[in-house]
C-alpha cells in the first residue's frame, strides 16, 4: 500500500478559532460551550445507540424522543425528524409524497439543493420570477398562482409547493405566509425551506401555513455537519414515516436512522441556546442595518430588498474593485488586509461583490468589523 498518511495527522483549520468569522452560512452554525462539552462525550462512531431499541427517534438516551417533540413545540408543528441537512429533507418530502413527472413550483433563489433534490425524486420543476431583479431580486409571490394555473391548464400535476425563506443569495426574506395561502387555496402541500431562518430568527409553521418545514442545524441551528430537521403535520405523517414491508420497525424514508451519532448530539446541546437566541432576532437585525448603514457611506451597495429582514448580507464593491487593479496583491488585498486584522470568511480573490454576516457577534465586534472595513477602503483607495 503506497499512500502517504502524513496528511492527515495533526489535521487543523486555517481559520482559527479567535478570527471574526463573516461567512454567512457558518455563522448561524458556530457551537455554543455547552454543545462543545457534549462533544467530548460523544464523539465516538454510533455513541447515541448505546440504550437503543430499534430506531433513532425513539432513543430515550441521550433524549432523542424528547428532543423531537421540544423542536416540534418550537417550530409549531406536529411532527419531527432528525436528518442530515436541509437538502436531505427537502429530498425525503419530494420523494414521498409526489409522484414521478410531478411539478414542484419554487422560487427563482431557490438553493441549488431544492433544484437537485427535484432532480433525484424525478420531479420537474417550475420557477416563480422576480418582482424585481436589480438590485432587490425580490421574488413575485403572487407568481404562484400565475405558474400554478399554467400548468394545470397544461394537464399538468404540480405536487409541491417550495419557497426559499430566506435565500443564501441576498438574504431576502419571503412572505411566507402569503404562499402558505395560495398552497391552501390550491390545495397542494406546501415546503418551506428554513436552513436560513430556523434557528436564527422566530418561525411558527402553523401561522405560514407549512405542511413541511426543513431546517438546517450546522446553517442556523448551533450544530456540527452534517444535521437537520424535517418537521411535517399530521396530514403527511404516514407517507413521511411509512415503515418497512421487511423491517416494520425501520422508517424508508429515513433509510432506518440518519443522524447516529455526533451531530445530532450537538443539535440538542445548543438547543437551550438557540432557543433563547431566536428571541433576540431584532437586535440581530440592527446589527445587520448598522453595517449595511455605515459600509454604504464608503461606496458599499447592498443589494436585495432593503431594510435588511435577514443577516446575509450582499454588497456590490466597486470601491474594493478599484484597489484590486492597482494593488500587486490583486483582489486577494481585501482577504489579507482582513487577515491581519483577525477577520475571515469572505471568499478570498473576490472584490466585485462580497457576502457577509454579523450574526451573534457582540456589537463590540461589530464595530470593529466596520471600522476595520472602512480602514482598509481609507488605506488603499484614493
Ligand atoms: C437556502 C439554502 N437552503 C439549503 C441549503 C443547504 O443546507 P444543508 O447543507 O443543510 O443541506 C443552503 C446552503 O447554503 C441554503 O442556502
Amino acid at each position: 500500500m503506497n499512500i502517504n498518511l502524513d496528511k492527515y495527522k495533526n489535521l487543523t483549520r486555517n481559520l482559527a478559532r479567535e478570527f471574526i468569522n463573516l461567512n454567512p452560512i457558518q455563522r448561524g452554525g458556530i457551537l455554543p460551550k455547552e454543545a462543545k462539552k457534549a462533544v467530548y462525550e460523544y464523539w465516538d462512531g454510533y455513541s447515541v445507540c448505546d440504550y437503543c431499541h430499534g430506531r433513532l427517534d425513539e432513543v430515550t438516551n441521550p433524549p432523542i424522543k424528547d428532543f423531537l417533540e421540544d423542536i416540534a413545540k418550537f417550530l409549531n408543528m406536529d411532527y419531527t425528524r432528525p436528518t442530515h441537512g436541509a437538502r436531505e429533507g427537502k429530498f425525503i418530502v419530494m420523494h414521498s409524497i409526489c409522484d414521478e413527472g410531478d411539478y414542484v413550483v419554487l422560487d427563482k433563489n431557490a438553493h441549488y439543493t431544492s433544484y437537485v433534490s427535484a432532480e433525484r425524486a424525478k420531479l420537474n420543476i417550475a420557477e416563480v420570477g422576480y418582482e424585481e431583479e436589480y438590485p432587490t431580486y425580490k421574488i413575485n409571490l403572487d407568481g404562484y398562482k400565475e405558474v400554478i394555473d399554467n400548468l394545470e391548464d397544461k394537464g399538468k400535476t404540480v405536487g409541491l409547493i417550495l419557497l426559499t425563506h430566506v435565500d443564501g443569495e441576498y438574504g431576502n426574506l419571503n412572505d411566507a405566509k402569503k404562499v402558505g395561502k395560495i398552497a391552501k387555496e390550491r390545495g397542494i402541500p406546501f415546503l418551506l425551506n428554513c436552513a436560513y431562518t430556523v434557528g436564527r430568527m422566530p418561525v411558527d409553521g402553523k401561522e405560514v401555513k407549512a405542511d413541511f418545514i426543513v431546517a438546517s442545524g450546522h446553517k442556523s441551528m448551533a450544530a456540527s455537519a452534517p444535521c437537520g430537521i424535517l418537521a411535517f403535520n399530521e396530514e403527511f405523517a404516514d407517507k413521511i414515516t411509512k415503515t418497512s414491508q421487511r423491517f416494520p420497525v425501520k422508517e424508508v424514508e429515513m433509510l432506518g436512522c440518519t443522524s447516529r451519532g455526533l451531530p445530532i448530539v450537538t443539535l440538542m446541546a445548543s438547543f437551550p441556546h438557540v432557543v433563547e437566541r431566536v428571541k433576540r432576532w431584532d437586535e440581530e437585525l440592527k446589527k445587520t442595518r448598522y453595517v449595511v448603514d455605515e459600509l454604504e457611506k464608503i461606496g458599499f451597495k447592498q443589494l436585495g430588498i432593503k431594510p435588511k429582514e435577514h443577516d446575509l448580507i450582499k454588497f456590490e464593491t466597486p470601491v474594493l474593485d478599484e484597489i484590486a487593479k492597482k494593488d500587486k496583491r490583486k483582489g486577494f488585498f481585501f482577504y489579507d488586509e482582513l487577515k491581519k486584522r483577525g477577520i475571515g470568511g469572505i471568499r478570498a480573490g473576490v472584490t466585485k461583490e462580497i457576502k457577509m454576516s454579523v450574526y451573534g457577534l457582540e456589537w463590540e465586534q461589530v464595530e470593529y468589523v466596520v471600522d476595520a472595513i472602512k480602514e482598509i477602503v481609507e488605506k488603499y483607495g484614493e
